[in-house]
């Protein structure tokens, strides 16, 4: 049932009370606009109809009773009616109305009807579009909808969150406290650019990365037949992903409107690398006695490769099935394990990094060496050597050296042909004369054929990058002393213009350190050679292994990162502005690293088995996401990605006030760490089969894994934070004591285990971590979640009063943000649920009547 009002407009009719008895109380809220006439005289009349199902706005036709109200009320069960003046409830005492309800032909009573006058500024000074009330022993939930809602980053109004949230929805609510008092919840949910930003950012990076290796791979030299169609059908592989994600990259640029993707575009093929509806679900707790609170969490659809499907498993199978199989194709390709593949990569990206910028400090030392200038020719020495340290150390393995060799064998003939020279070998040795006048002098062999193959000529190339840098700091030094000593003698007696001349002409800078510049970076042009090409036939291994699987599964690992990164964005940044203004977190932050805490509510069963098993690499890859805050130097205050698969650094852009507020450390650049763990507590009725007569083991290896995780962050906790930093330090002990607990739940294997999830989110938001919440679609599941997670907090840490828990838990999921999700989704305000399915649900996550039912989604 539910109750209609009509005869002036009312935007929505709510119903946040139901209660099963023959005596129900129902209650609804009603806002005027500001522009509509509403005078003393106004007459309101109140229409009550029996409303079976309020989404669909249909009715029970069969207790229609005869009555002669206009249209609007064909179809509907009509109960009763009243009418009253607005200034009779204005001047009423506390502003309240009892009114009999009766049949239309004004006869029969058929129950009474109370209307309370709310003013808006009682609540807040903001538009709103219709109030809920419950008016039972005045202990109400009050419900209002803003349709334009405060900014979510609160009055601060701050530019970056309004950059990166989007259609922010906003409710309001009262509820009792345990004293008797009111409070406050403003719950607040909204969408993000960043769905679409990541992704895009990300692509970018995966474009220019795979153009490189796939250049890379063409300048791998001549090689032996076999290894040349392998690399001719790698690069054939290769040039075809890289179109692949060329063109998703443009569809996605041509994306406007909504910034986030819906549940019903999971299988959208052009969207795959969008997280599914990713959105900031936020509930700020305003309670008399206590401190204002803020609680956020990050819901998203489980980050998952829904276009590859899951019938093969997920990412953790599929990665660890490739791998088995990749070791036993050795006859076709030599195998390297991913750790050296991993290597390999970072080799290469160094050489990337640090080649150029050697280049460029060894043009600044020639520059302060033609200005003469001590100062700047001992400055740009220094970081002319540390480079080159960094340069010579990043070559240090052994994997070059047995690469270099395994290279050699692939050659045709096992004969190579010779690489770029050094115009002058560091082999020389750093003596003046020889440096004075740079000479024609032996060079390094090129590689020699097999019978001949020299293991350590590698090492010796290698080598003349430090010897050659040795001699351009010997000549600075002899450079800078001599410079020093005909100073002393211009000093003790005034020396005529010819010894200026003289001296001058003498010790040309430029031309002294001039050809041993040369020599270093011919040197080192010939190790970066080398290398690379070392390097590059060891990605070539990889590749060739698993054609054409090992481009689907990094596709695969793309995809699912590329989502989960968009939320661990979003998280942060919302995390950063929560706790601008905390020294303990931005402590936190920069000696610890940052918390992320993932609750998932798959079912280890069927398809979802696969997208946890996706979701849990995901999740593990963002280990090796860093974050790094920069000053923003304009008003576009999105995010910029740097980096390399498996290596990202995210730049936060702050504006300048905001930066200011950080410590020096983080203003320096410091990278900052997050620690990503899942926990997966399945819960519907395939979870219940998996129990039955699947397995359980992904979800059980998944938490303890995840557990070991989360320890090892407590620990680097206790140890790197003072003790008083946090304001929860207190809670040290409880800590320990949720950590244990936690502990044994996992343990336990007690099916459907929500204290799980209940104790990892306590842990998180004690450890000031960002949360997550996710299942398949973040909509229905998630949605019960998060209001059960809302409503468990407003009993434990604000004193709603115990009565009003289950009152206030289906007045959220009935009223609140997330039947908006649902409705943002799949067009239809139900939650996707059958009683089939929520007869599994574990008690505390079934919606109220009324708001579920089967929907297409
Ligand atoms: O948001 P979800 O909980 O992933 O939505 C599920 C819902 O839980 C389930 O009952 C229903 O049968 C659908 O599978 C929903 O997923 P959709 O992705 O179809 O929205």
């Amino acid at each position: 049932c539910g109750v209609g009002l009509w005869n002036f407009p009312v935007s929505r009719i709510y119903q946040t009370s139901p209660i099963l008895s023959r005596d129900p109380l129902f209650l609804t809220g009603v806002t005027f606009p500001p522009e509509y006439p509403v005078y003393e005289e106004t007459k309101i009349k109140l229409t009550v109809y029996d409303v079976k199902d309020k989404s669909q706005d249909t009715v029970r036709t069969s207790v229609l009773l005869d009555h002669r109200e206009p249209r609007a009320d064909v179809g509907r069960s009509f109960l009763g009616c009243t009418t009253f003046r607005v200034g009779d409830l204005m001047k009423s005492k506390e502003q309240q109305l009892t009114l009999t309800l009766r049949t239309s032909d004004g006869g029969k009573t058929v129950g009474t009807i109370e209307v309370n006058l709310v003013k808006m500024g009682e609540i807040e000074d903001e538009e709103a579009d219709h109030v809920t009330t419950d008016a039972q022993d005045q202990k109400c939930a009050l419900v209002r909808e803003c349709t334009a809602p405060e900014g979510i980053s609160g009055k601060d109004n701050l530019p970056l969150l309004n950059a990166v949230l989007k259609n922010p929805i906003c409710k309001l609510y009262r509820f009792p406290t345990s004293d008797n008092k009111w409070m406050q919840i403003r719950e607040q949910m909204a969408e993000t650019t960043l769905s679409f930003h990541v992704p895009k950012e990300l692509i970018n990076l995966h474009i220019k990365e795979d153009m490189r290796r796939n250049q890379e791979l063409k300048e791998l030299g001549e090689l032996a037949p076999h290894w040349d169609n392998m690399r001719k059908n790698v690069i054939a592989h290769c040039d075809q992903m890289l179109s692949l994600y060329q063109d998703t990259l443009a569809e996605l640029g041509k994306h406007t409107g909504s910034s986030f993707k819906s549940s019903c575009n999971k299988g959208e093929k052009t969207l795959e690398f969008i997280p599914i509806n990713l959105h900031l679900q936020r509930m700020h707790v305003h309670s008399p006695c206590l401190k204002d609170a803020v609680y956020d969490v990050i819901t998203m659809g489980a980050p998952a490769a829904h276009c590859q499907g899951f019938k093969n498993g997920g990412l953790r199978k599929l990665l660890s099935k490739f791998e088995a199989e990749r070791r036993n194709t050795g006859y076709q390709c030599i195998y390297y394990s991913p750790e050296n593949t991993a290597k390999a990569k970072e080799v290469l990206s160094n050489i990337n990094h640090l080649q150029p910028l050697i280049s460029s400090h060894a043009d600044l030392l020639l520059n302060s060496a033609s200005q003469r200038s001590p100062d700047s020719l001992k400055n740009s020495l220094k970081m002319l050597s540390e480079k080159a340290e960094l340069f010579v150390h990043a070559f240090k393995d052994q994997l070059v050296r047995s690469a270099l060799l395994a290279l050699y064998t692939a050659r045709p003939g096992c004969v190579l042909k010779k690489p770029v020279m050094p115009r002058n070998s560091a082999e020389e040795g750093c003596d003046s004369q020889h440096q004075d006048h740079p000479s024609q002098i032996k060079r390094q062999d090129s590689i020699p054929h097999h019978s001949e193959y020299d293991e350590e000529e590698w090492d010796r190339v290698w080598a003349n990058v430090g010897k050659s840098l040795n001699c351009v700091i010997a000549m600075v030094d002899r450079l800078l002393e001599k410079d020093n000593s005909s100073n002393i003698k211009e000093g003790e007696n005034d020396p005529s213009p010819a010894d200026c001349k003289m001296s001058h002409a003498g010790g040309d800078w430029y031309e002294k350190l001039y050809p041993l510049v040369i020599t270093l970076k011919d040197c080192m042009g010939e190790v970066v050679t080398r290398a690379k090409q070392s390097m590059t036939f060891v990605l070539l291994q990889e590749l060739a292994c698993g054609l054409p699987q090992c481009l689907m599964l990094t596709l695969r690992r793309d995809i699912v990162f590329s989502q989960a990164l968009a939320g661990l964005v979003c998280g942060f940044i919302i995390k950063l502005h929560t706790g601008l203004h905390d020294q303990g977190f931005l402590q936190q932050l920069h000696t610890v690293g940052l918390l992320v805490q993932y609750e998932g509510l798959l079912s280890t069963y069927s398809e979802e088995a696969g997208m946890l098993e996706d979701m849990a690499v995901g999740i593990s890859d963002l280990q090796k996401v860093m974050f790094k805050i920069i000053e923003a130097k304009s008003d576009d205050f999105l995010p910029v990605i740097t980096g390399r698969r498996e290596h990202y650094v995210i730049e936060v852009q702050l504006p300048a006030k905001m930066f200011e507020l950080l410590p020096q450390e983080i203003k320096e650049g410091k990278l900052l760490h997050m620690y990503p763990v899942l926990f997966n507590v399945g819960i519907n009725e395939q979870q219940t089969l998996a129990e039955r007569f699947g397995d359980t083991t992904l979800q059980e290896n998944v938490n303890q894994e995840n557990f070991e995780l989360l320890k090892e962050y407590y620990k680097l906790f206790t140890e790197k934070m003072p003790p008083d930093c946090l304001p929860h330090f207190q809670e040290q002990n409880d800590l320990k004591g949720l950590l244990e607990n936690l502990h044994q739940n996992i343990q336990a294997k007690k099916r459907k285990n929500v204290e799980i999830m209940w104790l990892a989110a306590t842990i998180c938001r004690k450890l000031n971590g960002i949360r997550f919440t996710c299942c398949k679609s973040a909509k229905d599941r998630t949605s019960m979640s998060v209001t059960l997670e809302q409503c468990s907090i407003l009993r434990d840490e604000h004193q709603l009063h115990k009565d009003f828990f289950i009152r206030a838990l289906d007045c959220m999921r009935r009223e609140g943000c997330r039947i908006e999700n649902v409705l943002k989704n799949v067009k239809c305000r139900k939650y996707a649920f059958n009683m089939i399915q929520l007869m599994a649900f574990p008690k505390y996550y079934r919606p109220p009547e009324g708001t579920y039912g089967k929907a297409d989604t």
